[in-house]
Order: structure tokens, then sequence, then C-alpha cells
């Protein structure tokens, strides 16, 4: 530990106390500076109590043993940095020798005690070297996004994680995703808040509701398709699929393979092409997937056969195209019928809000992350928004979104509406709007000025 350290965060908790009255900030600033100081003064001890100090190396005890000097001790991994942020700490460890990321992430639940913080997780960031975030209350219980989040093309931020990071959905990396729970679990408002982050930027929207267009249909003005049954999603998605096997012939006649385009510049997808000509990217929003995949008659199995193989081959050649697929519902597995799980495999983020059964949650998670089962069926019922989020890596977080509102997703659109792409192949589907009548608004008189 670092006086220095000590004397610096004393400077600001007064200069806190000087500059600040009483207000959310000051509090704020003087929690996370008492934080530090508690993790810093305790910290050697801390971590040799939770058994993450390693006896001093054999040249330090020759040093010692020549100056006749007392044996060193047990050394903590060296605090690399620590950043205090609006929910806690971030301490970045080097670890010593003999020491791994393992140790560090067992030993987590006992950190948390020592220091009294509220929740502790750790990652390995490089070989190495070990990120602990530290949070001092629940952020999950009311959530509020940081003032500042990165916005990128195709990379909003959703949700909040319970080590007060950002939880992003990113198409470019992640272009397919599941989103599973239980009814009232928290998937519409998950959806709703995608939608009014992707709202403002360049992208196309595309929605099938089958509960009847109730949740997707009120956001129409920022949609440039949208399908609330069966027969209409098999025909948009057939349509989908003709887009994009366009969007195909265009990279191909775009690619340029001749011998002197350096290999960069070889078009491989739609963010290759040059900008005049590049496709606007679709995300398509599929919400109760199971309406799709569900047949009583015989016509109706052909329409199911038709959907599931379209959903596929968007999840299989999509991405190229820039055609993004996000699907929610309460269950999505084998006994839906042929198809699904295949359908299942192609979509690499899985997010499973509050579910029933075992089986739903092994639906999500099963195949990529067995831990994230257990965590996903201890989601509380009176905690709705709060999900398990994994991917493919096997990596997992529990996140929750903020409480949006339709009606605030309802501004958001509408504000957007001039941003929605005419998709001539999809122009079938475009919802159509009424024209909105323009309240008149009772004219305002100068009142003279007085004195
Ligand atoms: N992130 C959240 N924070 C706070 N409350 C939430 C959150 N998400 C959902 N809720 C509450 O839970 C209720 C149910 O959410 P939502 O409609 O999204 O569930 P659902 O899973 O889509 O249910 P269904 O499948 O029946 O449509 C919402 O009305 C809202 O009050």
């Amino acid at each position: 530990m670092s006086w220095s350290w000590v004397l610096l965060l004393l400077v600001v908790a007064v200069a806190g106390l000087l500059r600040w009255r009483r207000t959310a900030w000051y509090w704020l600033t003087f929690g996370v500076t008492l934080a530090s100081l508690r993790v810093l003064i305790r910290y050697a001890s801390v971590m040799d109590a939770c058994g993450l100090t390693v006896p001093p190396s054999r040249w330090r005890l020759a040093l010692t043993r020549m100056a006749n000097r007392p044996v060193p001790e047990s050394r903590p991994p060296r605090i690399l940095r620590l950043r205090p942020t609006r929910t806690g700490l971030v301490v970045r460890l080097k670890l010593r020798p003999g020491q791994d990321a393992f140790d560090v992430s067992a030993a987590c639940d006992r950190l948390r005690h020592s220091f009294a913080m509220y929740g502790v997780t750790s990652r390995e960031l490089r070989s190495g070297v070990v990120e602990l975030r530290m949070t001092g209350y629940d952020v999950l219980k009311r959530v509020q996004m940081p003032a500042k989040v990165e916005r990128e093309p195709m990379r909003v931020p959703v949700a909040l994680r319970e080590d007060g990071a950002v939880h992003y959905r990113d198409y470019r990396t992640v272009p397919h995703a599941l989103t599973l729970g239980a009814t009232k679990s928290g998937k519409s408002v998950y959806q709703r808040n995608l939608v009014t982050e992707l709202a403002g930027q360049d992208v196309a929207l595309v929605g099938i509701d089958c509960k009847q267009g109730v949740e997707l249909f009120p956001l129409a003005r920022r949609f440039s398709a949208l399908a609330d049954n069966p027969d209409t999603a098999a025909d948009l998605l057939d349509a989908l699929v003709q887009h994009m096997e366009g969007v195909y012939q265009l990279i191909r006649t775009e690619q340029r393979i001749t011998a002197d385009v350096p290999d960069a510049e070889i078009a491989a997808d739609i963010f290759d092409l040059p900008d005049d000509l590049r496709p606007v990217p679709i995300v398509v929003l599929v919400d109760e997937v199971a309406e799709l995949a569900l047949f009583a008659t015989k016509e109706e199995e052909k329409r199911r056969d038709r959907i599931i193989t379209a959903l596929a081959r968007l999840a299989q050649l999509g991405r190229a195209a820039g055609i993004y697929l996000e699907i929610c519902g309460q269950r999505f597995g084998s006994e839906l019928g042929k198809g699904i799980t295949m359908l299942r495999a192609q979509l690499t983020g899985r997010t499973a809000h509050r579910v029933n059964d075992e089986s739903s949650a092994n639906m999500a998670f099963g195949d990529i992350a067995p831990d994230a089962v257990l965590a996903a069926i201890q989601i509380p019922t009176d905690t709705p928004g709060i999900a398990v989020a994994g991917d493919s890596s096997g990596g997992w977080a529990r996140i929750r979104t903020p409480h949006t509102t339709l009606r605030q997703a309802v501004n958001v659109c509408n504000r957007h509406a001039d941003r929605t792409p005419d998709l001539p192949a999809l122009a079938p589907f475009r919802p159509v709007l009424p024209n909105l009548t323009k309240v008149p608004a009772p004219a305002v008189e100068p009142a003279p000025a007085t004195v």
C-alpha cells in the first residue's frame, strides 16, 4: 500500500467537504473515498487473511539474512491501479509468481466480506494481471446507467452488470442473440431498450410480434417493416432472404479481387463496401418466437417449416449481409419441432430472464455456460428485468436493463422517425401510419411589459 494514495484520497475528501454542500455528489464522492481508504489501509492484512499472499522469494530471504534484518513478510499482489467509479472501485492487481486468476476469483466472496463491499468480482485482463470490480451497493436494485456510455455503430448499451459495468449489445461481434424468460420476467422491456438505443443509429428495424403487435406496433414510426401474425411473418422472412441474396450479389460485384487490390480492401461483408454503396444493416426483432413454430393443421405446418427455414438461413448467412436476429421467447427447445435446435445453435448471444424450470434455463445456457443455468433459476420473481447474459465463450454476468416505459420508447422512436430507412424489398410490410393531426396550440399573446 502506498501512503501517497492515502494522502491523495484525504485531500480529495477534504476538497469534497469544502467545495460541495450536502448534495448526492458530495455523498457519492465521500462514500467512494472512504471505500478507497478502507481498501488501501486494510489491503495487506485482508489479502493475507484471504490466502492471497506469497512467501518472500529466496533471494529476498538471503539478502535479509546477510543484512541481519527481520524476515520479510509474505507479499500480496501489487496494486497497479485503483480507480473509484460511481458504483464502487476498480482495482487492477499484478499477481505474484505462483498465483493465478482462479485464486483471486475463488476468494471474491471472502474479499467482499473483508472489505465490507456489496459485491466483488474478478476477471483476468492478461497473463498475470487481474481486475477486481467492487460495488458498494446493489446496483441492480434501481438501475441507473452511467452518464457517459460508449455508443458506436451497431454497438449499444443495453443494461447494467452487477459489477457496475455497462453491458453492451455488439452486433458486429455477436450477430444473433436469443432472449428467454418466463412470462412477466422482463423480456419486452429488454427488447424495448434495444429498440430505443438502436433508434438513433443508421439501422433498419424489422419487427415480428405475434402478440398481435402489442409490443412493437406502438414503435412503428421507427420500423421499416412489421408483421403481427405468422402468415405475414412468413412472407416478411422470405422477403428478407431475397434481400440478403441481393446484398450478397452486390458484395460479389464489389469484391474487386485483382492482383493490385490489397487484401484489406477485398470486401467480405457490407462494412467493407464503400459508404455510398453500403446497404443499411437490418436488425430483425422477433417477439414470442414459439408462436411462429406452433401449428395445428397441415397448412400451418407448411408455413411453420417455411418460417423456421428462412430464420435458419438468415442466422447462417445474414451477418455478412448486415442482417442480425434478436429472438425472444419463453422457451426455445426441441419440443418446438425440427430445425429449432439448429437455429438455436446459430444464436451466439444468450440472455435468460427468470425462468420457471431448469430445462428452460438449459435451452439458453446448457450448451455454452452450465454455471449460468443455476444463476438463471435463482433469479427471484420480485425483480423483473434481472437476467443472466452469457456468450459462447462460457462467460456470463447478471444484468438488468433500465426500466424504459412504452411511452418513453414511443417518444424516442417518434423523435427518430426520419431515420427509418425505406427498403424497397420490404415495402409491402412497411407499417401504414396515420398522419398526425396537428394539435391546435393556444396562441401566445405578447404580454405588455410592466414595470
Ligand atoms: N428492468 C426492469 N426494471 C424494473 N421493472 C421491470 C424491468 N423489466 C420489466 N419490469 C417490470 O416487469 C413487468 C413485465 O415486464 P415485461 O412485459 O417486459 O415481461 P415479459 O417477459 O415480456 O412478459 P410477457 O412474456 O408476459 O409479455 C413490466 O411491466 C415492468 O413493470
